[in-house]
This record gives C-alpha cells, structure tokens and sequence, in this order.
C-alpha cells in the first residue's frame, strides 16, 4: 500500500499531466531571472494578470512561477490548471561569471500557502556552486516530499567547465548527464535544454530513468512552426512535453499558439498541420 505521502505526489503530479503522461506548462519568472525587457517585444505581457489569464484561457496545463508572483497573479490560475512554485532564481544583473547560481528565496511553506501543486528548484550541474545548488535542492525535495508535494529540478549544466569540456551547454552527453544527477536526486519531473535533434533527446530521456523529462523553451524563434517542430521532436524522443516562456509571452497573440502546441503535445499532430489548424500558416 502506498504512503499517504506518495499519494499526494500522485494525485498532485496529475494536475500537470493529462492521461497522455503529457503536459504543457507555462513559464512566468523571466521578470526576476532575465529582467524586464524580456516583456519588451509585447508590454502589456509585463502584466502577469494578463498573460495568466490569457495562457489559462488558452487550456494550458500548468503555470511555473516565482512566489511573489503567486501573491499577485496566483489566482488566475484556475482550480483545474496546474500551479508550479520555484523556489531559487538569480538576476541578470551581475556579470555572467558570477550568475552561476541560484539562490533559494522562499520556502516550501511559502509555495504551499499560495496553493502550489509542485515546488521547483533549479541545479546548474557543474557549476562551481553546484554544491549549494544541490543541497538546497535536497532540503526542498526532503520536505517537500514529507508533506506529499512532488519536486520539479531545473537540471541545467553551466560553467566555464562545462564549455572547455563539451564546447557548449546543449551537448547532449552533458545534458544528459544533468538529467540523470536529477534523477538521482529525487526529482519527480525534469526541466532540461533542447539538444538538437530527436536522437540525443531520446538518449536524455532514457538517462532520466523513468522521470519525465520536460523540454525548456529558449529563446523565441520567428517562425512559430519552428518551435512546433522541436517540441514535436521532444515528443517523438519520449519527452514528456514542454515548460515555455519567451515562445509564448514574447508573441503578440499567443492563444492560436498555444493551442498548437497543445495539439502537437497532446495529439502528436505534424507541426504545420498544427500551426494551420490554429490559423498561425
Ligand atoms: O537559460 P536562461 O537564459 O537562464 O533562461 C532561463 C529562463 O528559461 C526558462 O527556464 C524557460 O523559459 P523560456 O521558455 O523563455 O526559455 C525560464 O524559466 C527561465 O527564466
């Protein structure tokens, strides 16, 4: 019989996965980690309300955010969607060097007071300070676990390290590696770059072992159908869906594309049938 702990994760993890085991999750904390300007190419979206409301009416199935942002916006996000609450972040406001990493800013308590259905914490493994990273990590996901709340690892290798050793951050043997450390670390659900293909994505989800591995977004492509091909592509390589931010704020009329990537997601359809469907081609 299963812990009334585990239980909880359960029966909290399916408030972001549909039966599918897929799920599209928005990303709302770049106002703290990239600052602002992020907002720059649709203001109004500066607005939490706003975009909140809009991702929400659009049928996401979750929405990450920081927890100040759970104080001003949290209730835009309806009973039956999702609410991820992270608990580290950094500023962009230090030079590069020195934003390697995350610091914890609120507490398991905290997520939990504004309703959060999961707590997430970021680990940029290899960097210098993984160390705190990782312990931060492990007192959230010990306590989180306690009190039946399933933990979400943004596993993102970083550091001069990483870059003399693999050349760049989205080499599949690195990311694949920080997939695996999140899963040995207790992660239930795993947030980690794109590695270029559908092939090194696969090998990704094979090192995670069983926990879904959640593509994060990146920078916002022109095209929209580009996007729609990579999280079709995750798909394929046994992901378990996506957490996106600027592909999604960052677009004047965000609503058709949502609605296509939530047919690419939930219905593995082709991307630009997707796209057409929704009126974006
Ligand atoms: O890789 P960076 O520049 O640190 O970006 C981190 C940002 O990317 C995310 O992980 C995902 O958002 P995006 O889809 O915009 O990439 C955010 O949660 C976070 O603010």
């Amino acid at each position: 019989m299963d812990a009334y702990q585990n239980v909880g994760i359960k029966r909290r993890m399916k408030r972001f996965f549909r039966r599918d085991g897929r799920a599209l999750i928005f990303a709302m904390d770049h106002g703290f980690e990239h600052g602002p300007t992020d907002f720059e190419p649709v203001w109004e979206h500066v607005n939490p309300r706003a975009i909140i409301r809009k991702v929400v009416r659009a049928g996401i199935d979750g929405v990450m955010m920081l927890p100040g942002i759970a104080r001003i916006a949290g209730d835009e996000v309806k009973p039956n969607v999702g609410l991820m609450i992270k608990l580290t972040s950094k500023t962009n406001l230090r030079p590069k060097e020195d934003q390697l990493l995350q610091s914890q800013l609120g507490y398991v308590e905290d997520a939990i007071k504004l309703g959060a259905d999961a707590i997430a914490a970021t680990v940029y493994w290899g960097s210098p300070q993984e160390d705190v990273m990782m312990r931060q990590f492990a007192e959230i996901a010990s306590y989180a676990h306690d009190l039946g709340f399933p933990v979400v690892q943004f596993a993102y290798p970083r550091g001069p390290y990483i870059n003399e050793k693999y050349g760049k951050k989205e080499d599949y043997r690195v990311v694949m590696y920080g997939a695996r450390a999140a899963a040995e670390s207790g992660a239930d659900m795993i947030k980690t770059y794109w590695t270029g293909s559908r092939e090194t994505f696969a090998k990704v989800v094979e090192a995670a072992a069983g926990v879904p591995v959640l593509l994060s977004g990146g920078a916002k492509t022109e095209n929209p159908v580009d996007f729609l091909k990579v999280v079709w592509e995750v798909i394929e390589a046994g992901g378990s869906g996506a957490v996106v931010g600027r592909n999604i704020f960052q677009r004047e009329n965000p609503e058709p594309f949502i609605k296509a990537l939530l047919r690419v997601v939930h219905r593995n359809e082709d991307p630009e049938e997707a796209a057409k469907a929704e009126g974006l081609l």
